[in-house]
């Protein structure tokens, strides 16, 4: 029997009330995989309902001044007019200015927040969050819960995010989500580099190059997640 047995005079609730042994077991990995497993069911408890809805990735540090706060700011605003959610970071700068702009606009305003070393939190204009310990159990939600991706100027973490949208549509594990970069000549150098370097060499081949549209208008951005007519999947060379 495996409920309700009785081992010296005390019962498993006793046992589990009572017991204060060793603490290390909450440092290894069978119990990491248990909290692991917990951000997945909170994510996917927490959006399963969420509908269509927009990622909005971009760099931490953008100041509320700069005019890229502000373009991601109208960005959030007009996909929330769009009837989309926006999922961000949850941190400050292009993610604070589309949640603001998401949440001002009375749409739904999401943050994946991460735990970092230095403690930032979610930022005041998420309305629905949900912080994370693990960047994968993150990541995965932003690809399964956003049907698009608008990608401002960016360091490391939004280069992870854009080559992570791009890796899952190359290698077809999703369908096709189309996918945005703002801000023309902040990409160009890196688009200049895939065509002359990455395509040269074999890495990547032209289709891939199609993968996403490149814009300096809010409007264009929106309508290209918004209402993408055919989301371009490339071709995988056999
Ligand atoms: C750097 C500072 C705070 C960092 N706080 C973050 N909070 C949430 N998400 C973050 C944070 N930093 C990075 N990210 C993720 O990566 C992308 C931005 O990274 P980048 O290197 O700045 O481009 C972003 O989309 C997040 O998902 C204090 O200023």
């Amino acid at each position: 029997m495996r409920g309700g047995t009785q081992r010296q005079g005390t019962t498993t609730d006793q046992r589990l009330l009572e017991s204060r042994g060793p603490t290390d077991w909450v440092h290894t990995d069978p119990w990491r995989v248990l909290r692991i497993q917990a951000e997945f069911v909170d994510g996917f408890g927490t959006l399963a309902e969420l509908g269509p809805a927009t990622g909005v990735f971009g760099s931490a540090r953008t100041p509320a001044d700069h005019p890229l706060y502000a373009a991601a700011e109208q960005v959030g605003a007009r996909l929330a007019a769009a009837g989309q959610a926006v999922i961000t970071g949850g941190g400050p700068g292009i993610m604070e200015a589309a949640n603001k702009g998401a949440a001002e606009a009375g749409g739904i305003s999401v943050g994946l927040g991460i735990e970092l070393p230095f403690e930032t939190g979610l930022n005041p204009y998420v309305n629905l969050g949900i912080n994370f310990r693990y960047f994968f159990a993150r990541k995965t939600m932003f690809v399964k819960y956003a049907q698009g991706f608008v990608v401002l100027p960016g360091g490391f973490g939004t280069l992870d995010e854009l080559f992570e949208a791009l890796t899952l549509v190359q290698t077809r594990k999703v369908t096709s989500f189309p996918v945005v970069l703002f801000g023309s000549s902040y990409w160009s150098g890196l688009l200049g580099w895939l065509r002359e370097t990455a395509l040269t060499h074999g890495a990547i081949s032209e289709p891939d190059l199609e993968m996403f549209t490149v814009t300096d208008d809010v409007d264009e951005a929106v309508a290209a997640v918004v209402a993408d007519p055919e989301p371009v999947t490339p071709e995988r060379p056999e």
